[in-house]
């Protein structure tokens, strides 16, 4: 009952989610040092420094600390799982978080033990900036990037009423904090808008890269594919000495039937075709199915020869052997198939491997069609 979540968390993560790691993380290490930069200036300042150094001192120790933590969180986990990129973002969060509460803490001590004027306007200064380059640099989380703003920048504001600062400097505040948060909003927008942008650049990829491989009658490879894979596998059987073998098929009289049937069925017979054909020899990693042109189609096998021209045939002979119902039509039609095993010594390219399989095609229709013959069978 829990295999299904549990499942779904050791996925891969979405390219989405793994991008939102990538830009949390490369922001989250740049920030740290400046916590402690404006900390001590601030406490110097104020002259707390002096006056409660142990405090200052523990208080800058933590921003040190919390500044090597963001050193300590990796990048992509390296099975880029959903849970794993997951709980790495929610570590990201929960330290910037701390980092936030820290200052928030650290700056209410100084703004309510000191009354030194230009420490208040460090701390307060400080304070705005941090809340504003948040909103700019983190609008990934929307809830946790207020809670984070609020950290910085309520308590500020908040001693600054308490302090009984002038009206025209909190009503100023307020304002800031107005735009600081549209600011936040908008941000949060815009980076949805680009995450969704790539999305779809990603997907209009993808089909593109699909739809430069697949034909687009029949839905099986492309001859480009056939071509690609052809020299793959070549190079692969020569260097490892496995068997390979390709097979050339083309439908006999196929200008007959679109004469007489129509073109619409011909294509219909192209489809039942590729369908059969791609049954006959299933991929998992064997076998390449691909239609070349017309009613011409090539076919890649990692097995011996023997084997695959006894495959070949039995597809022939089923294939002839009962006529097909198109469109409430029933036509008969019948297949020539030209073999060649991949010799290293004889094809020192995909495209010599190609011309061997034509040799051996062509004699099949000079031999009346409906016939497997294999290149290197003699006459
Ligand atoms: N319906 C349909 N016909 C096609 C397609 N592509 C090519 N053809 C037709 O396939 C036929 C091929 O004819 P030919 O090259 O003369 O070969 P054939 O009639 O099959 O004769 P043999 O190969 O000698 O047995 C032509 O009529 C082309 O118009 C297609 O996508 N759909």
């Amino acid at each position: 009952m829990t295999e299904g979540p549990h499942a779904a968390d050791l996925q891969r993560a979405s390219p989405r989610l793994q991008q939102e790691l990538r830009e949390t993380l490369q922001r989250f290490r740049l920030g740290g040092p400046f916590y402690v930069l404006l900390w001590g200036l601030a406490g110097t300042a104020s002259g707390l420094w002096t006056q409660a150094r142990d405090t200052f001192l523990l208080l800058g120790l933590a921003f040190v600390l919390v500044n090597l933590l963001r050193f300590l969180v990796k990048g992509l986990p390296d099975d880029a799982s959903e849970r794993a990129v997951r709980q790495r973002l929610n570590w990201i969060w929960a330290v910037l978080l701390g980092n936030c509460a820290l200052w928030a803490g650290a700056v209410s001590w100084l703004l309510l033990t000191t009354p030194n004027e230009s420490a208040r306007t460090v701390a307060a200064i400080s304070s705005y900036a941090f809340a504003t380059a948040f909103a700019h640099n983190f609008p990934m989380r929307l809830r946790e990037a207020f809670i984070a703003l609020g950290l910085l920048y309520l308590p500020t504001l908040g001693a600054l009423i308490v302090n009984g600062s002038r009206f025209e400097l909190v009503a100023v505040s307020c304002l800031y904090l107005l735009y600081v948060s549209l600011a936040l909003y908008r941000s949060h927008a815009e980076y949805r808008q680009r995450l969704d942008l790539e999305d779809e650049l990603r997907r209009q990829r993808d089909l593109f890269e699909q739809q430069s491989w697949r034909d687009g009658l029949t839905g099986i490879a492309n001859r480009r594919r056939f071509s690609t894979v052809l020299t793959h596998r070549c190079r692969q059987a020569r260097a490892e000495g496995t068997p390979l073998v390709m097979l050339l098929l083309d439908l006999d009289h196929f200008k007959a039937i679109n004469d007489r049937y129509g073109h619409g069925i011909g294509d219909d017979c192209l489809i039942m075709f590729a369908q059969r054909l791609q049954a006959a020899f299933p991929d998992a990693g064997q076998a390449l199915v691909a239609r070349l042109g017309g009613e011409e189609f090539g076919v890649l096998v990692r097995q011996p020869l023997d084997v695959v021209m006894r495959r070949a045939d039995a597809f022939r002979a089923a294939w002839s052997a009962v006529p097909l119902q198109l469109s409430g039509v029933g036509l008969n039609s019948s297949v020539s198939i030209g073999a060649v095993a991949f010799d290293p010594a004889r094809h020192q390219t995909g495209e010599a491997l190609y011309r061997a399989a034509d040799v051996g095609l062509y004699r099949a229709k000079a031999a009346g069609r409906d016939v497997v013959v294999c290149a290197d069978q003699p006459d």
